[in-house]
């Protein structure tokens, strides 16, 4: 039968959706799962002038948004450096942007990135 061509996905798209998984994974709380709204967050909209979070990041991988894989890091870089700016650093916000920061780095560190090109034909 004919294939639905934009429901094809890139390799691009497909290795971002791996990375994308993964990361959604160590989100346990999901506090960054969707937009931070000003009424569980005050004044966050004044605060914070460039919000990301994991559902806006998901639609941009599918809408093909994004051009490389460092494109999707920076939005994940983001949405974290976002949260340690509004939130103090004794809060369990900051906290766990911190560490999903770390090992989300740690999953796309250049050499991971290089590899991960490598199997981009
Ligand atoms: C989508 O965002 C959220 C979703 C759910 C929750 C949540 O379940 N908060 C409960 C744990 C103590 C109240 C928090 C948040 C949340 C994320 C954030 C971020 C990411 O800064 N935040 C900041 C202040 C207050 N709430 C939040």
């Amino acid at each position: 039968e004919r294939k639905n061509n934009e429901d094809e996905q890139t390799p691009l798209q497909k290795c971002l959706d791996y990375l994308h998984n993964i990361l959604v994974k160590k989100d346990i709380n999901g506090f960054f799962a969707y937009p931070v709204t000003d009424n569980i967050a005050p004044s966050y909209s004044k605060i914070i002038l460039h919000p990301m979070d994991m559902s806006t990041m998901k639609e941009n991988i599918d809408a093909n948004q994004y051009a490389t894989l460092l494109d999707y890091k920076a939005d994940f870089k983001l949405m974290c450096d976002n949260c340690m700016t509004y939130n103090h650093p004794d809060t369990i916000y900051y906290k766990e942007a911190e560490k999903l920061l770390k090992s989300g780095l740690k999953l796309m560190s250049k050499e991971k990135m290089i590899q991960l090109k490598r199997c981009m034909p």
